[in-house]
């Protein structure tokens, strides 16, 4: 890997032109004007989609162009090649899957030819699709044959098999009008208007850099030397619509990507805003990432050790490969047209004070490096972070963000039968847990949740779901806000439990401890009277009698509810928080 690093690297196209976009033609999905506003008006009485956030950056890329050659979600032929052979059907080479989930209920109101409106969040049509294809995918094997798993420690493997509806729609987009967004909009570009920058700017040679972490010294050193290396200018294109779960928020992080750009030299690097949905694909990711900043007028792009990884599997090994996304890459080199430069880790030699290559290292080398955990921990305890590791003005901001010793959120998140002891174990543990510390602790217990917040709400799976959901959402504003939410639905359902998880982690720690008491004992003490009025009949769909209850895989706690007294159990959950940090007490 390191040898080819540093061989010249030449273009595959003229020089002083900018890269020919991927298939050819720059995709540009919107209508004119006047035509936007027409279909505007007609969207309103059309079938309409709200867009969650990974479908709606998709969307934005897709009617932009930086999906070229797409112009729309994949139809069943194109996502079947995609999924098994990283090509669309005419051939192109295409490594991920771009498509639109929906329900059944939803898909059930459809046929070929009908056409749905994409709204936004707050309900603004985007985009009309012109409905091509309606198709139930194997997303099991899709996880397979795209991430290479289907452990769901994998983010984009969860997304699939606990988030993702069951029907998939494929066909044209015509776009009303781009979202919008309200941060960072200067620094925001399509792939045209990027391409015109670079065109009014004499910029021809570009090699891309792909970050969803804040850069620090070894960041810049490596982007500056593979521009170097390649002779080109430099653009910085973060992705700032979803990445990994617990990463640092966009907003720090384009803070500190801002504070750093005075650090390279003048006219050398330029800082644009991708608004792009990882999937932590690793090499399969990759390919697309470069597809993309070929899109975006980019001639070379550079990919570094364990590109787009999503960490480690159940099992605790990486999922990839540390080169895995290089080598995948170079197979492709010949018909992606835009440049790889593949990189290896830059480390610091302290004897030398100078960032080398990870590759030529010498034995003699004193290396120092520090991890994005170690990094986490110095912000943590408001230790020093040394001046070789970043610049002050980068640590300045995120030491803002993250004061030292200010208290995680996290939220404990009780599931179990009815009667299982989930609200008596809560309260013993919100009793110890305020017997010792001044936190703000909320309690979300099932039954009163259902009086205020889930008021009307009932039993089937849908307003379990929903009543679940709520209760993740609100338990994820108390952790953002540093506090602890302490939460005991039944929630008997895997996909809302992992819902709610989402919501939270996107903050916070997710504690899941399941009170797994058995049926025969929660029945016996029936404290409410609902088991014996559920075996005669009188409630449907009591969960445990005449509704599932499935059994959570690796919570991060089970206990034995009928194991032991209430006091006790909470103590185990007490420690289970120490360990992970979370209390100091
Ligand atoms: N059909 C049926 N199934 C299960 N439980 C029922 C039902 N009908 C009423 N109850 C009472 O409602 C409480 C469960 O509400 P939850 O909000 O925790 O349930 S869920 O998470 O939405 O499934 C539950 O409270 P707990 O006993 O505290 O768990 C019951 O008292
Ligand atoms: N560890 C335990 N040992 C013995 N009884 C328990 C224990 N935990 C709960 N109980 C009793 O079981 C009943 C149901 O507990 P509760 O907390 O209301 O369950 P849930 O909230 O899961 O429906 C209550 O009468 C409670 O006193």
């Amino acid at each position: 890997m390191s040898q080819s690093a540093l061989a010249p690297i030449q273009p595959a196209f003229e020089e002083d032109a900018l890269i020919p976009p991927h298939g050819g033609t720059l995709k540009d999905l919107y209508l004119p004007q006047a035509d936007a506003d027409a279909l505007k008006q007609r969207s309103a009485s059309l079938p309409a989609l709200d867009l969650n956030t990974r479908q709606l950056c998709d969307l934005e890329l897709l009617l932009n162009g930086a999906f070229s050659p797409l112009e729309g979600f994949l139809g069943e032929a194109d996502y079947r090649r995609v999924v098994d052979e990283l090509r669309l059907a005419d051939g192109t080479l295409w490594p991920i899957p771009i498509t639109l989930d929906v329900s059944e209920e939803f898909a059930a109101s459809l046929s070929a030819g009908s056409e749905i409106a994409l709204r936004d969040i707050q309900g603004v049509p985007l985009a009309v699709l012109e409905v091509q294809d309606i198709y139930r995918p194997d997303l099991v094997h899709e996880a397979q044959q795209v991430f290479g798993t289907v452990d769901r420690a994998h983010p984009g493997v969860a997304e699939l098999l606990e988030r993702t509806r069951p029907v998939y729609l494929g066909g044209r987009l015509r776009g009303i009008q781009s979202p919008v967004h309200y941060d960072f909009a200067e620094l925001r570009d399509t792939p045209r208007h990027l391409r015109e920058w670079f065109a009014a700017n004499g910029w021809s040679r570009i090699v891309a850099f792909q970050t969803r972490n804040p850069m620090h010294r070894a960041h810049r050193e490596l982007t500056l030397r593979a521009a170097q290396k390649v002779g080109a200018k430099l653009l910085i294109q973060p992705s700032v619509g979803r990445t990994k779960p617990g990463d640092v928020d966009h907003y720090t992080r384009v803070r500190c990507y801002r504070a750093l750009l005075p650090q390279y030299p003048a006219d050398s690097a330029k800082l644009s805003l991708l608004p792009l949905a990882m999937r932590m694909g690793g090499p399969r990711e990759a390919i697309w990432h470069a597809i993309i900043r070929k899109n975006y007028g980019a001639s070379h792009f550079i990919v570094g050790r364990d590109h787009a990884g999503p960490g480690n599997d159940s099992s605790g090994k990486p999922f990839y490969g540390p080169f895995e996304a290089q080598q995948l890459l170079e197979r492709y080199q010949a018909e992606l047209g835009i440049q790889v430069v593949p990189f290896p880790a830059m480390v610091y030699a302290a004897n030398r004070d100078t960032y080398v290559p990870a590759t030529e290292v010498a034995a003699d080398d004193d290396v120092r490096d520090i991890s994005g955990t170690q990094l986490r921990r110095h912000l943590h305890e408001g230790s020093e972070i040394p001046s070789w590791f970043s610049f002050p003005e980068v640590v300045r901001i995120l030491r803002e963000r993250h004061p030292a010793q200010a208290p995680r959120g996290f939220a404990l998140f009780f599931t179990g039968l009815s009667g299982a002891g989930k609200s008596t174990i809560a309260q013993a543990l919100v009793a110890q847990l305020l017997e010792h510390t001044s936190r703000a602790v909320t309690v979300l217990d099932g039954d009163e949740v259902r009086k205020h917040l889930s008021r009307g709400l009932g039993f089937s799976r849908e307003d379990r779901a929903a009543n679940v959901t709520r209760i993740g959402y609100v338990a994820s504003e108390i952790v953002r806000h540093g506090g602890i939410a302490v939460c005991a639905p039944i929630a008997p359902y895997a996909d809302a439990r992992a819902d709610a998880r989402s919501l939270v982690e996107a903050h916070g720690d997710f504690i899941e401890i399941h009170v797994a008491t058995a049926l025969e004992v929660c029945e016996a003490r029936d404290r409410k009277g609902l088991y014996a009025q559920a075996r005669a009949g009188k409630i449907a769909h009591f969960t445990g009698i005449s509704d599932p209850y499935e059994v959570p895989e690796q919570p991060e706690l089970r206990v034995d509810g009928d194991g032991a007294v209430p006091a006790v159990l909470a103590g185990h959950i007490l420690d289970l928080l120490r360990k992970r940090g979370l209390l100091a007490v």
